[in-house]
């Protein structure tokens, strides 16, 4: 039987619901979990509950030497590819991410490819709260002429983002559109709403050449990521409509389950 030990770096909405739905999986070993020195002890002391019989150790930093993990799986915010997966990677340790959109900042995909070439060893950028990944990637190959992004989230899920320097979120009654521009400004301006953007970008056509449209939008319950390609291979458009986590409306429960689809994928006889 294949098993993984895993580091699981945050442990927000995200960290939290995939420990959750893998706490009983042989196969896949939460080890430890990467939080800040301020909230280690607390984190700690809940795994001691959530966790009892298991041996889950809150860190600060992924351990590179003995007890290292056989994967990390980065589910924390921008900073954490920084501060965690670079080293990890450098030091051999394969690597999931989630907050693709850290990569539009200069230099930042270069680095994690020099940090994945010089440990021999790979980081793999999850398909997250979007779909349809793997069809713009293959046809990347044919080659693209075109994708364009709109991303939809009701109000809330906008609050503490630019979008509160020319809208009253609370307030708003119609869907207003208040950022149009390349999927590398998103990505910068909006670093826990526009992942996708750029994780379209990535598998597509680049991160300035990705246009992207966001919307604050009363009338919807859902996270809603709508896109269309067109290139040598056809045409295609994808529309998502993802339930938002209760613990955090900006991030979509898809991304939860892409993380869980992932993992499950290196350890199962069928991968799919
Ligand atoms: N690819 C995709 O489709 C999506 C990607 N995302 C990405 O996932 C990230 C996490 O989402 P979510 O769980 O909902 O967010 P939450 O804010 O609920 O949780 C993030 C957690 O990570 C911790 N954290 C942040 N930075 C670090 C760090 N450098 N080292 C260790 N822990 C850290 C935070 O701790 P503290 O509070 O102490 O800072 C917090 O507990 C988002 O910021 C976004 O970048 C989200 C949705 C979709
Ligand atoms: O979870 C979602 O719906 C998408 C999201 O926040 C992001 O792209 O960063």
């Amino acid at each position: 039987m294949l098993q993984q030990r895993i580091a699981l770096v945050g442990f927000g909405a995200i960290g939290r619901a995939v420990f959750d739905i893998l706490k009983n999986e042989p196969r896949l070993q939460i080890a430890q979990i990467i939080v800040s020195e301020a909230r280690r002890e607390a984190v700690q002391a809940e795994l001691g509950e959530l966790a009892a019989g298991m041996a889950v150790q809150a860190l600060t930093d992924v351990p590179v030497g003995d007890d290292r993990p056989d994967l990390v799986v980065e589910c924390a915010g921008h900073s954490a590819i920084q501060a965690h997966v670079l080293p990890a990677l450098a030091a051999g340790i394969p690597c999931m991410v989630v907050s693709i959109g850290a990569l539009s900042a200069p230099g930042l995909a270069e680095q994690l490819e020099a940090a994945a070439d010089k440990g021999r060893t790979q980081v793999h950028l999850l398909s997250g709260a979007v779909g349809g990944i793997d069809a713009l990637a293959a046809a990347k190959v044919a080659g693209l002429d075109s994708v364009v992004y709109t991303g939809r989230k009701p109000p809330l899920g906008w609050l503490g983002t630019p979008a509160e320097d020319t809208l009253d979120l609370r307030n708003l009654t119609e869907s207003t559109l208040f950022f149009s521009g390349s999927a590398r400004d998103a990505a910068r301006l909006f670093p826990k709403n526009a992942n996708v953007a750029a994780t379209l970008s990535l598998a597509g056509i680049g991160l300035d050449n990705t246009r992207v449209e966001l919307y604050a939008d009363p009338t919807v319950k859902e996270n809603i990521h709508y896109y269309e390609a067109q290139g040598a291979f056809g045409f295609m458009a994808v529309t998502l409509k993802g339930k938002p986590l209760a613990s955090n409306p900006k991030t979509s429960a898809l991304t939860v389950y892409s993380v869980v689809r992932a993992l499950h994928n290196r350890v199962l006889p069928v991968a799919i």
